[in-house]
């Protein structure tokens, strides 16, 4: 199974994606470390250990991370996560204990501690955990086999009109982790803005008829009516999942290798992932971005998983 490190801000999505990652056998959960985002810190931390308590996840290290970004101050996204950054389903307290170390930390020592090209970072977030722990040990850039990262977008944004909330939010962490040279793939909004919860995929999560299933929807119900005010989606885009289900199957989206930078200084264009589609992409470029959904392919792997998860008692 491929080993991964989810890096996250639960978030309803989040909450989904570590689902899959959770239920699907062709993906190991090593640690899930959290960074502010959707909300703040405390919050998505709360969140990470609930949804950890829905999904039955045990022996597996969670740890908190930064508190903000690393030069600009805190935006969170209420408007679409509420204000617990999960709002919809109730949820139970959290029954493990956040590990001590710092998120940075974790990710650190489970790099180190693993043999090169064995662990994946799987970011749904803005970077700043993975810009901190990149500078702190330059090591891991070439000791992950491949970071595959929800966020950004080459042709939209959801945070302005070209950038992208995960990216928006620690332009300068993303940077950071677009110019390492470590393989990138930027599951970006024109890749998730396709994989859009249909009643006909809710009624597949339903016909699964367990409890995480029934918390799957419950998440669905409050993220839909929030992207349909806010957004005006007529059904939600469920982001985070997409990452993971590229890593567990690459074939469920297409990519297409291209150098893609951060824009730090523009006035209108601040957090743009700018993707250079000009042929041929350079030969030492370590950069690829999602464009094509295989969206029945997509959401048979969150059904399953959650098949395969069962009701946790
Ligand atoms: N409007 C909006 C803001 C933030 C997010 C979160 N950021 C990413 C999508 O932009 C996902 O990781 C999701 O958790 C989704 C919608
Ligand atoms: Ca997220």
């Amino acid at each position: 199974a491929r080993k991964i490190i989810l890096d996250c801000d639960p978030g309803h999505d989040d909450a989904i994606a570590m689902l899959l990652a959770h239920g699907n056998p062709d993906v190991e959960l090593v640690a899930v470390t959290t960074v502010v985002g959707n909300q703040t810190l405390e919050k998505v931390t709360r969140n990470a250990l609930s949804v950890a308590r829905i999904a039955g996840i045990t022996g597996v290290p969670f740890a908190a991370g930064c508190p903000r970004p690393l030069v600009r101050d805190i935006e969170t996204a209420p408007d679409i996560h509420g204000e617990t950054g999960l709002d919809g389903p109730e949820l139970p307290e959290p029954a493990i204990e956040l590990d001590r170390r710092h998120a940075v930390d974790l990710i650190i020592d489970t790099v180190m501690s693993h043999e090169p090209g064995e662990i994946t970072l799987v970011p749904t977030a803005g970077l700043t955990n993975i810009a901190m722990a990149v500078r702190k040990e330059p090591r891991i850039a070439e000791r992950v086999r491949e970071v595959v990262l929800m966020g950004g977008g080459y042709h939209e944004g959801n945070w302005s009109a070209v950038a992208e909330f995960n990216i928006k939010i620690d332009p300068e962490a993303a940077h950071i982790v677009f110019n390492e040279k470590w393989l990138v793939t930027m599951v970006g909004l024109d890749l998730t803005h396709q994989a859009l919860a249909t009643p006909e995929v809710e009624e597949k999560i339903a016909a699964v008829g367990t409890k995480p299933a029934t918390f799957v929807l419950e998440l669905l119900e409050f993220f839909r009516e929030a992207y349909r005010e806010n957004q005006g989606f007529d059904h939600p885009p469920v982001h985070d999942p997409c990452a993971v289900a590229y890593v567990i199957d690459p074939d469920v989206m297409t990519v297409r290798r291209a150098p893609v930078d951060i824009e730090l200084r523009g006035a209108l264009t601040l957090g743009m992932t700018v993707a250079d589609f000009r042929a041929p992409a350079p030969a030492d470029c370590t950069t690829q971005v999602a464009v094509k959904l295989d969206h029945e392919r997509f959401w048979n792997l969150v059904v399953d998983a959650l098949e395969r998860i069962g009701d946790v008692t």
